[in-house]
C-alpha cells in the first residue's frame, strides 16, 4: 500500500495519467495544461455532469473500486446517448480522504479507463483534492451530435409511441441483495465473517447494479433503422420519474401498460423473494440506465424490428394526465415520481 502523501498531488496526477492517450479528432489537447482544448467544428457540443458521493450514491462495503470507476464513467456516457449524441471526452474530479492509497486510486482509474476504452472516450483532465470524510467523484462528459440529430426531453407529441430499451428493476434488486448481505455480515462476529455470501442465481442483478452499460447500441440501431426519437431520456431515477420529466417538458400526458413493462426472469423471481411488487421495482427502482424515448406512431413497424426495444404505451393530451393501466386493462393508476432522490437519501 502506497500512501498518497508519498507521491504528493502532482506526483499522483502524473502517476494516474501518464499513459493516457487521446483517440478522438475533437480532442486537440488533453491532459497537461490549464485546460483541455477541444474542437467540435460544425457539430453541437453536449455537456453533462454527475456527482457520486460515498454513503449517498455508493457504499464501498460492497462496491469494488474498479466497478465504481466504470459505473461513474458509464452513467455520464448514458446522459450523452440520451441526447442522441456520442460521448467524446471525460473530466474526472476526485476528492479522497487519507484512508485511500495510491493503489485504491489505481483501481478507480482502471475502471474509468476501461469504460473510456470501450466507449471510445478520451479522459482529458480533472482535479484532485483531499477530503476530510470520504470519497467523492464528480465527472463531466462532453460529446457531440449533428445539430439536427439532437433529441430533447421536450419533443414528445400526442399519439407518439412510448418505447423503452432492455429491462427494468434489475439494478434496484441487485442493490437490495447487496444491502441484505451487508446487514447479515454486520450482525455476525469476526469468526463467522469468513463465509462468503451466496448470490447464485442473482448474478445478472448484481451485474446490472455494479457494472451498468450505457445503451450506445440502441442509439446506433435507431439511427441505422432511420428512426429519430421525438424525445428521449435515460432512466437513472426510475421509469415513472423519467416519463413524468418527458411529459412535463413536452406538455403532454401519457398511458403506459403494466403488462408491457419489460422484466427479466431473475428480476421477477427476486422481487417475489423480497415480497415486493415487481412492477413497482420496474417503475421506481432506478439505476437501470436504459433509454426511454418516444417515436411517431408511423414508426410502429420499424420499432417492432429493433431488438431489445419495447413499446410500453403512448403519449396523450396533457389534460388526460399521466397514468399506468393495470394488468388486464383493470384500472388507471396515476404515475408518481417515487424514484430515488439523492436529496431525500441524505436526510
Ligand atoms: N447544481 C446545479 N446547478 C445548475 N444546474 C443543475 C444543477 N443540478 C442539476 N442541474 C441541471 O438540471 C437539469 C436536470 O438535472 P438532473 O441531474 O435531474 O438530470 P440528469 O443528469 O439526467 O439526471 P441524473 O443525475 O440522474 O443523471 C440538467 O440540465 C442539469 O444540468
Ligand atoms: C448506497 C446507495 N444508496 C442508494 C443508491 C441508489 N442510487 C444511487 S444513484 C441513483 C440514481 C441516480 O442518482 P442521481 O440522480 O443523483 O444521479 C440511485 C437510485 C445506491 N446506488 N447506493
Ligand atoms: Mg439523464
Amino acid at each position: 500500500m502506497t500512501a498518497i502523501s508519498e507521491l504528493g498531488e502532482f506526483g499522483l496526477i502524473r502517476h494516474l495519467t501518464e499513459n493516457i492517450k487521446s483517440k478522438n479528432d475533437s480532442t486537440t489537447f488533453g491532459i497537461g495544461d490549464d485546460c483541455a482544448v477541444l474542437d467540435y467544428c460544425d457539430r453541437r457540443t453536449l455537456v453533462t455532469s454527475d456527482m457520486l458521493m460515498e454513503g449517498i450514491h455508493f457504499d464501498l462495503v460492497y462496491t469494488p473500486l474498479k466497478h465504481l470507476g466504470y459505473k461513474a464513467a458509464v452513467v455520464n456516457f448514458s446522459d450523452i446517448y440520451a441526447m442522441n449524441g456520442t460521448p467524446r471526452q471525460l473530466i474526472v474530479n476526485i476528492a479522497v480522504s487519507r484512508r485511500f492509497s495510491v493503489e485504491n486510486l489505481d483501481d478507480i482509474y482502471s475502471g474509468l479507463l476501461l469504460a473510456c476504452e470501450r466507449y471510445g472516450v478520451d479522459l482529458v483532465g480533472g482535479d484532485t483534492s483531499a477530503s476530510v470524510t470520504g470519497l467523492a467523484l464528480s465527472l463531466t462528459c462532453i460529446g457531440d451530435a449533428k445539430a439536427e440529430d439532437v433529441v430533447y426531453r421536450h419533443g414528445a407529441k400526442e399519439t407518439d409511441l412510448i418505447c423503452v430499451s432492455g429491462n427494468l428493476g434489475a439494478a434496484y434488486l441487485g442493490l437490495q441483495l447487496l444491502e441484505r448481505e451487508k446487514k447479515v455480515f454486520e450482525g455476525k462476529n469476526i469468526d463467522e465473517t469468513s463465509a462468503q455470501p451466496d448470490f447464485s442465481g442473482h448474478e445478472y442483478l448484481l451485474e446490472r447494479f455494479l457494472k451498468p452499460e450505457a445503451r450506445k447500441d440502441i442509439v446506433e440501431r435507431l439511427r441505422d433503422a432511420g428512426i429519430r426519437p421525438t424525445s428521449m431520456i435515460d432512466i437513472s431515477d426510475g421509469l415513472s420519474s423519467e416519463l413524468l420529466h418527458i411529459c412535463k417538458a413536452s406538455q403532454t400526458g401519457c398511458r403506459i401498460y403494466e403488462e408491457r413493462l419489460p422484466l427479466d426472469y431473475q428480476t421477477a423471481l427476486c422481487a417475489e423473494e423480497f415480497n415486493m411488487n415487481v412492477s413497482t421495482c420496474a417503475l421506481n427502482g432506478g439505476e437501470d440506465y436504459e433509454l426511454l424515448f418516444t417515436v411517431p406512431l408511423t414508426d410502429h413497424d420499424k420499432i417492432a424490428q429493433i431488438d431489445d426495444v419495447r413499446e410500453i404505451g403512448y403519449i396523450t393530451k396533457a389534460e388526460l394526465g399521466t397514468a399506468l393501466i393495470g394488468r388486464g386493462d383493470a384500472e388507471e393508476i396515476p404515475l408518481r415520481a417515487q424514484g430515488w432522490d439523492a436529496a431525500e437519501s441524505g436526510k
